[in-house]
């Protein structure tokens, strides 16, 4: 049967729907708490608030002397068995306990970072002052000194107890750093939602050149990757064989938060992705999205698995009404199973592409608990011509601040993204030269640190769940359908 559009959802909304659909299960998920270096790239599950005051103390923010009162200053004179003379002589260096007070009219050699004794009033920078030898410190005349000079007062960059970042940020270095200096060991992360990718299509090969009407699968190498630099824990790449039963036996076992199938959305013989989720009794949220490319891309709520018979569902298979009610409620699927979303990419590499962009990264960006990417306009370099009815997104590349329309943009090409720095939205009826369109980021543009950190992230959580990765690399593992999910 032809079912032209069936029920498309207008891109922006399809964008909406896929970033609400998991916002109950991103709220149930508890956070994972990581050691600093394992924290790297994850996302800050709870506001970051200071444990200390910073700096913890009054500190010296100069090498130099600290001072007590106008000048000239008295220097110590030292060496006399005397221990707090001695510790005069040598001077105040960071990292010891307090001081003794200084004496008004007093000064005594300082490191920057060292802990300002009580009653001093002001750092002099070893440059601006001159010791004579004579046991007393001289200003020098063109740096007079200003009270509180050269002091980092104590809780000035922060107060113990302080909100420093909210929950949200992503962990980079720098956050990191700041997190140490605030007193934390370890940090409470948003825990990755686990995706697994089921790659469709009898006509795929994973090595070797195109022969007998066979192609290469450009999806099972990129889709894995590119989840990854979304935020997600992949699990998994599987291929499976164009039956029925196979793709529904995969995307029933799978234990994943959200299932991810190329190819077999649309409406051909060999298209199972449909006839799946109606034997699932699965929710469709979208069905089909007015964007070129990539139309026929779909976002499923999949019911709640039922724990006493892992991999098997109760069959709901009633091929006659499509889109049927999700099947949550149902006896055997406990409230408290969350329930796992299924995104169906198109089997057009572009296409694929443009339903990652559409549908994975908002759904991945409630999961991961980031906030919005902030909208990027840009200047088209060209008029692109538009759908009539749909949204289009084509590769740019930024050229002087223009979006400039790259060639290779046809739906089974990989040429065009493959240069391209975003994938600029042309609304419907296109767009004229020099108007500003939003640009989506790539992934790999925005988080690098995501996917430097991910390995190292993802032994993390193998070790604190016990869970055995059943992937390392990505999309170079084969299991046939019969073997099931690992
Ligand atoms: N009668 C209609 N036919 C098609 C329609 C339509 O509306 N009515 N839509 C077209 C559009 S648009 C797209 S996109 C595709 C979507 O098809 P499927 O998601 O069912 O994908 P397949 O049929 O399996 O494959 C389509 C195409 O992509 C190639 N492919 C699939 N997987 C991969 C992979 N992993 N690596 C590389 N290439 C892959 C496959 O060989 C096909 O050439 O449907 C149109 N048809
Ligand atoms: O989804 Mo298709 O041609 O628009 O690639």
């Amino acid at each position: 049967m032809n079912e032209p559009h069936r029920r498309s959802t207008a891109w922006p909304d399809a964008r909406a729907i896929a970033a609400r659909a998991a916002v109950k299960e991103a709220a149930h998920t508890a956070p994972v708490m990581r050691p600093l270096p394992e924290a790297l790239g994850q996302v800050l599950a709870a506001p970051l608030a200071a444990l200390t005051d910073l700096p913890p103390f009054d500190t010296s923010a100069m090498d130099g002397w600290a001072l007590a009162g106008p000048g000239p200053w008295r220097l110590p004179t030292g060496g006399t068995g005397d221990t707090e003379a001695d510790d005069r002589a040598h001077g105040i260096l960071a990292g010891h306990d307090e001081a003794a007070p200084l004496p008004d009219g007093h000064a005594v050699r300082i490191a920057t970072g060292a802990r300002v004794p009580p009653g001093v009033t002001a750092v002099l920078r070893s440059e601006y002052g001159t010791d004579a030898g004579d046991g007393w410190l001289h200003a020098s005349p063109a740096h007079p000194v200003v009270l509180g000079q050269d002091i980092r007062t104590r809780g000035q960059e922060c107060r113990s107890g302080d909100q420093l970042l909210p929950a949200g940020t992503l962990i980079t270095p720098a956050v990191l750093g700041l997190a140490a200096a605030a007193g934390y060991d370890e940090l409470p992360t948003v825990r990755r939602p686990r995706v697994e990718v089921l790659v469709l299509g009898d006509e795929l090969l994973t090595e070797g050149l195109p022969h007998d009407g066979r192609i290469r699968d450009a999806l099972g190498p990129m889709v894995g990757p590119w989840l990854r630099a979304l935020g997600a824990e992949v699990s998994g790449t599987r291929r499976l064989t164009d039956e029925a039963d196979a793709v529904y036996a995969a995307v029933a076992g799978s234990s994943a938060d959200v299932v991810v199938t190329t190819g077999g959305t649309a409406a051909g013989p060999l298209d199972h992705v449909h006839p799946t989720l109606r034997r699932l009794g699965a929710e469709l949220l979208v069905d089909g999205v007015a964007v070129r490319p990539g139309h026929p891309m779909l976002l499923a709520r999949l019911p709640a698995k039922n724990p006493e018979s892992p991999g098997t569902p109760e069959s709901a298979e009633d091929p006659g009404s499509p889109g049927s009610p999700g099947s949550s409620g149902s006896p055997g699927s406990p409230e408290r199973r969350p329930a796992r979303h299924l995104v169906g990419l198109p089997g057009n590499p572009l296409a694929a592409v443009s339903g990652l962009l559409t549908l994975a990264e908002p759904l991945l960006r409630t999961l991961t608990g980031r906030p919005a990417p902030a909208p990027g306009p840009a200047p088209l370099a060209e008029t692109v011509q538009g759908h009539p009815r749909d949204t289009r997104l084509v590769p740019v590349a930024f050229r002087q601040d223009m979006a400039v329309p790259l060639r290779f943009n046809g739906p089974a090409m990989l040429r065009g993204i493959a240069v391209a720095d975003g994938l600029a939205v042309i609304p419907p009826g296109g767009a004229k030269r020099g108007t500003e369109v939003e640009v989506l980021d790539l992934p790999w543009s925005a988080n690098a640190i995501d996917q430097a950190a991910d390995r190292a992230a993802h032994r993390a959580t193998d070790r604190m769940t016990g869970h055995q990765a059943k992937d390392a690399g990505d999309g170079d593992e084969e299991i046939s359908p019969e073997e099931g999910p690992a």
